[in-house]
């Protein structure tokens, strides 16, 4: 008997046809594994010359590659040090198909655990402003760490319904994605859990909460801005049924080219412009994108400045911690420890408007908007915690600084069994500066470590710990 569910399985022979078999068997395949370099850190051609896997390019991305078993990069040092975020090849396509320029304001609205947000962050190339909402607390917990991990300075990470955000951000961002939570069939394969959620009413339910999340993307977009949807699953309803439907509400939205096309299926019926991707026709799991462009003359609804809706920050809101402390005026104590910090410890010293909440000091994006009343997670690049008269940094600032940018690092290789011990959270014996040092590997910043005597005390984070 199939791991499938049989109206699934009924479902899709009646919407492919003679693709049916064809399908049928690419279920019964293992699902293809994906890693995407992190460019904020490096670039794919100097990457590949240090990987000690063997890669494949992904043809409708950049910087994406397919790995093979029994390369595990989640596992390598690599990995803990943001070098690459892994992600199979069909969801490499969406952020790809957005392609978000740098310096401007992108909103991924459905972001955990954050494969789709990393991507726009390394498109942004640290310019702009990144906002990655996640609903779920749990989940956006996730995604905030993976903002972390992959060094990125620009993003605020929140936990916010989709309306709440359009009621503070109207027609405010150039650039949004829906990646929408659905009924996950394209991922059955990789994640044979997502089958046993599945039933035609799930499937009914789950577009139905994608056009409340859309209506709400749509009041966000400014004129002339572009949207992408997309889905891990095959069903119309959820897909061009979606696209259908919203064009309906919207007439200031048109759908456009996607660049990518010629990599992809065509949407069904009048829908040709969006894409299928489907397991057995290219080297990756079920995914659907469409790209939507609202309209140069469509007012969105709502006031907006010249760029679109911008508002003053009040520099108010919840921190990571939950204290939600005011963090109107930053005491310029906080802000001198921080400088006599980074002044000892690094060779630029990173500036601009600072947010404390609480003890944690964060340097925001540049156009960050107001957070007063917003559940906010990471409110920019978290520099570290104000004690008394010091500064504990933060493992963001580890992992968002170049190795160039600190004064003192310590670099190991790879396979130097020290690596490991030193993400296990031992303490080194090294020979270096006495003081706050970076613990890099093979040149990229794994987390900080604090010399004395020989003895590198870990600092390492205790939850990212490797058991
Ligand atoms: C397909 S997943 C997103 C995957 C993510 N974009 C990535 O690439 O890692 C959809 C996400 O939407 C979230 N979600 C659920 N309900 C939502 C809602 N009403 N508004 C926004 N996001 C929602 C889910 O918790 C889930 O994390």
């Amino acid at each position: 008997m199939s791991r499938y569910p049989e109206a699934f399985l009924h479902r899709m022979q009646e919407m492919l046809g003679r693709d049916y078999e064809a399908f049928a068997a690419s279920l019964e395949q293992p699902s293809v594994q994906g890693l995407r370099v992190n460019t904020l850190k490096t670039t794919s051609e100097s990457f590949l010359k240090k990987t000690p896997f063997r890669l494949e390019p992904v043809p409708w991305v950049r910087d994406g590659y397919t790995f093979y078993a029994p390369d595990r990069p989640g596992k390598h040092p690599y990995h803990a040090a943001g070098v690459y975020y892994i992600q199979e090849p069909s969801a490499m396509s969406v952020a790809e198909v957005l392609n978000p320029q740098p310096g401007e304001r992108v909103l991924d609205l459905c972001a955990a655990p954050g494969g789709k947000s990393t991507h726009l962050a390394a498109l942004l190339g640290g310019r702009g402003l990144l906002v990655s909402n996640e609903p779920h607390p749990a989940r956006a917990k996730i995604l905030s760490e993976n903002i972390e991990r992959f060094g990125v300075r620009n993003a605020m990470v929140t936990n916010e319904m989709p309306d709440k955000l359009s009621a503070r951000f109207p027609a405010f961002f150039d650039r949004i994605l829906v990646d929408a939570p659905c009924s996950g069939e394209g991922m059955f394969r990789k994640d044979p859990d997502a089958c046993d959620e599945w039933s035609p009413e799930h499937v009914t339910m789950c577009a139905v909460r994608q056009a409340d999340i859309l209506d709400h993307a749509a009041l966000m977009l400014r004129p002339g801005g572009t949207m992408v949807y997309s889905t891990c699953t095959f069903s119309p309803d959820e897909n061009e049924g979606t696209m259908e439907k919203f064009l309906a509400r919207h007439p200031e939205f048109e759908l456009i080219d996607i660049h990518t096309a010629e990599h992809f299926a065509p949407g069904f019926g009048e829908f040709a412009k969006t894409a299928r991707l489907w397991p057995h026709k290219l080297s990756g799991e079920g995914h659907y994108v469409a790209h939507l462009r609202k309209t140069d003359d469509a007012n969105g609804g709502q006031a907006s400045d010249e760029h679109g809706g911008a508002r003053k920050k009040s520099g108010k809101g919840k921190g990571r911690d939950g204290r939600g402390s005011s963090s109107a005026k930053v005491p310029l104590d906080a802000v001198k420890t921080y400088r006599e910090f980074a002044g000892e410890t690094l060779t630029v010293v990173p500036e601009g408007e600072f947010l404390l909440f609480g003890e944690q000091l964060y340097l925001p994006p540049a156009g960050l908007p107001d957070l007063q009343g917003l559940k906010v997670v990471r409110p920019g690049w978290h520099l570290g915690t104000v004690k008394k008269n010091r500064l504990e940094p933060s493992h963001h600032l580890a992992l968002g600084l170049h190795p160039d940018e600190v004064r003192h690092t310590v670099d190991l290789a790879a396979d130097d069994p020290q690596v490991l011990q030193y993400l296990r959270g031992d303490t080194l014996s090294v020979d270096s500066h006495k003081g706050w040092i970076v613990l890099t590997v093979d040149g990229f910043p794994l987390g900080w470590g604090k010399l004395s005597g020989g003895q590198l005390k870990n600092h390492y984070p205790k939850g990212l710990r490797w058991v």
